[in-house]
């Protein structure tokens, strides 16, 4: 039943503020900027439910969500599949920048000239960008520092194509699209931007298609986008007649390094049109932290903050410390003991504590586990397993395997038995015969796969069985139905990543149900970088490592790695703990260059310290 916008309200009695009601309502181009835990995205999922529900965005018009990190995408439509019926749901499309980008160029791949179209099976870029560094060695231009790399770098994705005729660019762009006998073509993300604005810009059917598919578009955490991001949105959509939402707060802008436009905000206001509406609600953190949120604002910005707390909390709630070690042995055994009393007395669960550091898990954390695991407590670097956990494939196979393993299972059932109608094209079908022929044949392929599954004795033995589940939905049908495996050997890597931890924990627990548990991080604490833990929000959050070292670069960079402090404290729902070691395996560290940064806990008045 459609429900007219003006009667519309938010589901599951959740109370929106005036603003966010406002915003969520407004079917012009909007920004919505407001500070950590005020809903921001918890707002794109109710106005996504809007206007599904009242058919704003008018069936089969579709609302576009554009975020930056996968797991993001994925809570976002988690977060809207739960309220929408399967109709309604699946007029919504969560995606990454980059998988965004993606799906233009592998759908629209032929529509370029062909000095510019890459091998349709090229690779992404490695994390070091390896390949990038070979071709501009070709050209004999040899990126052996990190500045030339960061120069040469940018200067590749400098320009819009087509590149100078002749340039060293050119030559470059030619080796990566195409590659050579010892080397398969390779593109990076930003290449790939380049190459999506390329076909927008010169195939106007195109984009057309693209502008009347979607008549929404959400921007997540909008604050960190790249000028080239904000090119291709434009390019999209521009004086047309999709309306945006974009979400962000300045004091979060953690991306500079990797490109992040800094007069964002301004830009999109004037280009698009758009209005501003600010929330003042803050619906994470408890009264107590927020202070110390409050205090770092006015060191970031001149406008005060005063979030006001979610009425759940009392006045007194909120325990923030600064614990002082004079050794990191110290530190990780008071840390260890502080998450089994969090977890033993006050009810706290494992993966609702987060151990962040500035950088390097394994460098600051590796004791950290050690003692935990003396204690029988589970902690791992999430970073790997943050996006493993959040592709469609891996659901499909953990969910066949749980199916198989545990017929009362009705959440998996249900998973595979949705795509395997969707797979074999059946959802329209009415015939019951037919569904119970298709269920009859799920359920003997289960207990098959059980057979194996109880037999095997390697990890080739389930990687074999891992390539007959997939060729069980047809790994054709799983392309075509998941856009971001139609191209190369992405879906390989992930089930091969999946193989090997799904078997290595196996062997730690001998028990595959065990095993999947322990890989789905169901009963562990999450290790992780500010960076990935942007967006996310724990109980409880350990910030260990506050000294120098961590914040090498904080007399180059004050205030960009003041907003990453600012992200990293403003996870914490309740219980916020800092710590510092003198001496850190064999040597020593200060706080001296960040006593800054210190002096905005001290000024907060929350935040008690402690020689332990
Ligand atoms: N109106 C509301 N009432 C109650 N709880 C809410 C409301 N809006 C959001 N929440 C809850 O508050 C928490 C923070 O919300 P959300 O993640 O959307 O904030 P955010 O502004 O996107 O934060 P960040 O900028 O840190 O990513 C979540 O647990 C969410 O479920």
């Amino acid at each position: 039943m459609v429900v007219s916008l003006k009667e519309w309200q938010p589901t599951d009695g959740l109370v929106l503020e005036d603003e966010a009601l406002k915003a969520v309502k407004d079917l012009k181009n909007s920004l919505v900027v407001a500070g950590p835990g005020a809903g921001k995205t918890e707002l794109l999922a109710q106005k996504a439910c809007c206007l599904l529900e009242t058919n704003s965005c008018n069936n089969p018009k579709r609302i576009l969500a554009i975020s930056f990190k996968k797991d993001a995408a994925s809570n976002l439509k988690e977060r809207v599949s739960l309220r929408l019926s399967n109709q309604l749901e699946n007029r919504f499309t969560s995606q990454t920048f980059d998988s965004f980008a993606k799906s233009i160029l592998d759908r629209f791949l032929s529509a370029l000239p062909e000095e510019y179209r890459p091998n349709k099976d090229y690779e992404i870029v490695d994390k070091q960008q390896n390949e990038i560094v070979k071709a501009f060695a070709k050209y004999n231009v040899f990126l052996n520092n990190k500045h030339l790399k960061k120069y040469y770098f940018n200067y590749l994705i400098s320009e819009k194509l087509p590149v100078e005729k002749g340039s060293l660019n050119e030559n470059v762009w030619k080796f990566l699209l195409r590659g050579d006998e010892n080397n398969k073509a390779t593109l990076s993300f930003p290449m790939i931007t380049l190459l999506a604005i390329y076909i927008l810009e010169n195939n106007p059917l195109i984009l057309m298609s693209l502008r009347e598919t979607y008549s929404h578009l959400f921007l997540d955490e909008f604050q960190d986008t790249t000028g080239l991001q904000y090119e291709l949105v434009s390019v999209c959509f521009i004086n047309t007649n999709t309306s945006i939402t974009a979400v962000g707060d300045n004091r979060q802008r953690i991306m500079i390094w990797a490109g992040a436009k800094r007069d964002i905000f301004e830009s999109y206001k004037h280009d698009f049109k758009s209005i501003e509406y600010t929330l003042k609600m803050n619906h994470r953190s408890a009264p107590r932290l927020l202070e110390i949120q409050k205090i770092v604002n006015n060191y970031l910005q001149d406008s005060p903050f005063t979030p006001i707390p979610n009425p759940k909390w009392s006045k007194n709630d909120g325990i923030a410390e600064i614990w002082y070690f004079s050794d990191s042995k110290n530190e990780a055994k008071m840390i260890a003991l502080k998450i089994k009393d969090l977890i033993q007395n006050y009810n706290v669960c494992a993966n609702d504590i987060c151990i962040i550091v500035k950088q390097t898990v394994d460098k600051y954390a590796k004791s950290i586990v050690e003692e935990l695991r003396i204690l029988n407590i589970n902690a791992r670097n999430e970073t790997v397993f943050q996006d493993l956990l959040k592709e469609d494939v891996v659901h499909l196979i953990i969910n066949t395997l749980k199916s198989a393993l545990d017929t009362s299972n009705s959440n998996s059932w249900l998973s595979i038995w949705n795509s395997k109608i969707f797979f074999e094209g059946m959802q329209g079908t009415k015939n019951e015969y037919i569904f119970d022929k298709l269920r009859e044949e799920v359920k003997q392929s289960l207990k098959i796969i059980l057979g194996k599954l109880s037999s095997v004795t390697s990890v080739d033995e389930l990687r074999m069985l891992f390539i007959e589940i997939i060729n069980f939905y047809d790994l054709n049908k799983i392309r075509k139905y998941y856009p971001q495996y139609s191209q190369g050997t992405y879906i390989n890597k992930l089930r091969e990543n999946l193989e090997e931890y799904l078997y290595q924990y196996f062997q730690e627990t001998n028990d595959w149900l065990l095993a999947i548990s322990v890989f789905e991080g169901k009963d562990s604490i999450p290790i992780m970088t500010i960076h990935k833990s942007k967006g996310l929000e724990y109980e409880s959050v350990f910030f260990i490592g506050f000294d120098d070292k961590a914040f090498w670069s904080f007399s180059e960079q004050e205030q960009e790695d003041t907003c990453t402090f600012f992200v990293g404290l403003s996870r914490a729902k309740r219980y916020l703990y800092f710590t510092f070691s003198e001496k850190r395996q064999w040597t020593y560290c200060s706080n001296k260059n960040i006593s800054i940064l210190y002096q905005m806990l001290s000024e907060s008045k929350v935040v008690e310290e402690l020689n332990l």
